[in-house]
């Protein structure tokens, strides 16, 4: 018998198929501390949550039977997706129940915002009749600004058509085609930041968008501009925003998300007149909820009953066999792909990779996944694994295009990763190699040959060949307490373009890779930051 245990709130009728399984008992114990669920964990083969419940390292190192947590939603930013894998342990999550309803909730928010509705409410039921304070504005012939087009942004997109307002859209994975296809204006997030009337972010939050609209987007921001986020708490920096208020320069916000939740009882968007929010509540109605349960139900079955599943978010499956083989340059193929995704600023519509060597010989998919996942995971964080990642490619209309070739090109084993960007198909380009006895080598980048071992922080710098640069770059990092371990320097012609690359000990602060790219003589310079 599997035991699974159910730790949020979650549909009766959507886990009806679990409940009747003859081989799986359910159990509903909501509310749990972490203490608590660690207590009792380890009786269960499944867990099935919401967002509540943070699924931490200490949970599933007590699961010793765990074999799935099923989240009856899409961000598993709840879960230890490294803890999971380690222990492998199956995360799944149910991508596709709760998109229109979280769009449609996008869009109440979007129109209590412009009409002030829950303030005028207030007063209402207040029995104050007051209909000056509340004047509002239309959505017709507004700009919407989208951040994240994927499945809820998109949908967003679609509705506000209907609306009559313009959009404007900005994705690193949206390509003109997609955006035609969609009728938005593809566009930078500075365009949207400078030009739109209401902002909806739709973004996970990673890294990369974690206060992605803060003090220096508020700064540039167009006055009157509406903010609403129905994503993830911290996309919008909060105490940012509240100032952006305060000065005049955002109208107003409505927010169903919070960087902690539940918020303290002090936090300033609570009580605030012209910030509105709901407690988490863009995936609440009857029929999300029911869609999400069933979803992971039935994909939880599956796993426990040892049949093929869909939806995971981390699980590596590959024949042992073919893992033998490829299994060496799983990290390198990762680490070329993250790599080419952190020095291509413009959306991606191909991804060409290339094994030639001893690389020709053996069937390459599972390497190219996990190539694949290094790309898509600078945008797409934890969302993005082995097992998923050429399925999101293709959602995402990114083509993948493999090649091999016995060729050995003066490497016994060679892969050659290119992105091709929707910019007059500009194309980036990363080769390495894994070398006996040295391990993983970058040995191209675009049409430089180098040598570098990849590290957790570097500096890939675009340069004029002109002399004094190497001296001014390691001054003003050495000015910044910024250390340089290693540097290399490549360039085709004498006093032509030239690349620098430089491994420093730690993380580069934005603004030092801001004054790096003042210097004289020097194009563009980019942290890439490796696991
Ligand atoms: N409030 C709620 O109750 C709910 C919130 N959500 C949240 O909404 C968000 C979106 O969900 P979906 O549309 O289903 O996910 P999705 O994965 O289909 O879309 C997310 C999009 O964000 C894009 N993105 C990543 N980094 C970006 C960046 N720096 N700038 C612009 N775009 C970037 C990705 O390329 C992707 O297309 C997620 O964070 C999800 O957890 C989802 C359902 C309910
Ligand atoms: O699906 C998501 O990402 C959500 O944020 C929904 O969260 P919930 O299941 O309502 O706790």
């Amino acid at each position: 018998m599997y035991k699974v245990l159910v730790s949020d709130p979650i549909s009766d009728l959507g886990i009806q198929q679990l409940v009747d399984a003859n081989d799986v008992v359910v159990e509903k114990n909501t509310g749990l501390s972490e203490d608590e669920l660690v207590a009792i964990i380890g009786d269960y083969d499944a867990l099935l949550v919401r967002s509540q419940t943070r699924v931490t390292d200490r949970i599933m190192t007590a699961g010793t039977n765990l074999k799935v947590i099923g989240r009856a939603g899409v961000g598993v930013d709840n879960i230890d997706l490294e803890a999971a894998t380690q222990r492998g342990i199956i995360v799944i999550n149910a991508p596709d129940g709760n998109t229109i309803t979280t769009c449609e909730h996008t869009f109440a928010m979007m129109m209590a915002l412009a009409r002030h509705i829950p303030q005028a409410y207030a007063k209402t039921i207040q029995g104050t009749w007051d209909r000056k304070t509340f004047l509002g504005v239309e959505l017709r012939n507004k700009t919407l600004g989208v951040l994240g087009m994927g499945r809820i942004g998109s949908e967003v997109a679609k509705r506000a058509k209907a609306f009559g307002m313009d959009i404007l859209a900005y994705d690193p994975f949206l390509t003109q085609e997609r955006a035609d296809k969609l009728q938005v204006k593809l566009a930078s997030v500075d365009d949207i930041i400078r030009n739109a009337d209401f902002m909806t972010v739709h973004t996970p939050l990673t890294p990369e968008t974690r206060h992605m609209i803060s003090r220096a987007q508020f700064e540039v921001m167009k006055k009157g501009m509406r903010i609403i986020n129905c994503a993830r708490g911290g996309v919008v920096d909060e105490m940012a925003l509240v100032e952006a208020i305060d000065e005049g320069i955002v109208a107003g916000a409505a927010f169903d998300v919070f960087e902690s939740e539940p918020p303290a009882q002090d936090h300033p968007f609570l009580n605030h007149p012209s910030i509105i929010v709901t407690p988490h509540l863009g995936a609440s109605t009857v029929e999300a909820q029911e869609n999400v349960a069933i979803d992971v139900s039935e994909q939880v079955l599956h796993i426990l009953r040892n049949e093929p599943f869909k939806n995971a978010v981390n699980m590596p499956a590959v024949a042992p066999t073919v893992m033998n083989k490829l299994q060496p340059y799983f990290k390198l193929g990762e680490t070329l792909g993250s790599f080419a995704a952190q020095i291509t600023q413009n959306a991606v519509q191909e991804i060409r990779i290339d094994y030639a060597g001893d690389l020709s010989e053996v069937d390459t998919s599972p390497l190219t996944r996990y190539i694949v996942k290094g790309i898509l995971a600078r945008h797409l964080g934890g969302e993005a694994n082995i097992v998923n990642s050429m399925h999101l490619a293709k959602t995402r209309d990114l083509n993948v295009v493999v090649s091999q070739t016995s060729a050995t090109k003066g490497f016994t084993n060679l892969i050659t990763v290119t992105l091709v960007t929707t910019q007059d198909a500009e194309e980036r380009r990363v080769a390495g190699t894994l070398l006996a006895g040295y391990g993983e080598r970058i040995v191209r980048l675009d049409k430089f040959p180098v040598d570098i071992a990849p590290e957790s922080h570097q500096i890939l710098i675009s340069h004029n060949d002109k002399p004094g640069i190497i001296g001014r770059v390691g001054t003003l990092l050495g000015q910044n307490d910024v250390n340089i371990a290693s540097m290399q320097v490549g360039r085709k012609i004498i006093g032509g373009a030239a690349i620098m690359i430089l491994t420093v000990d730690k993380a580069v602060p934005k603004d030092v890779l801001v004054q790096l790219t003042a210097l004289p003589e020097l194009n563009t310079a980019v942290e890439i930051v490796l696991e």
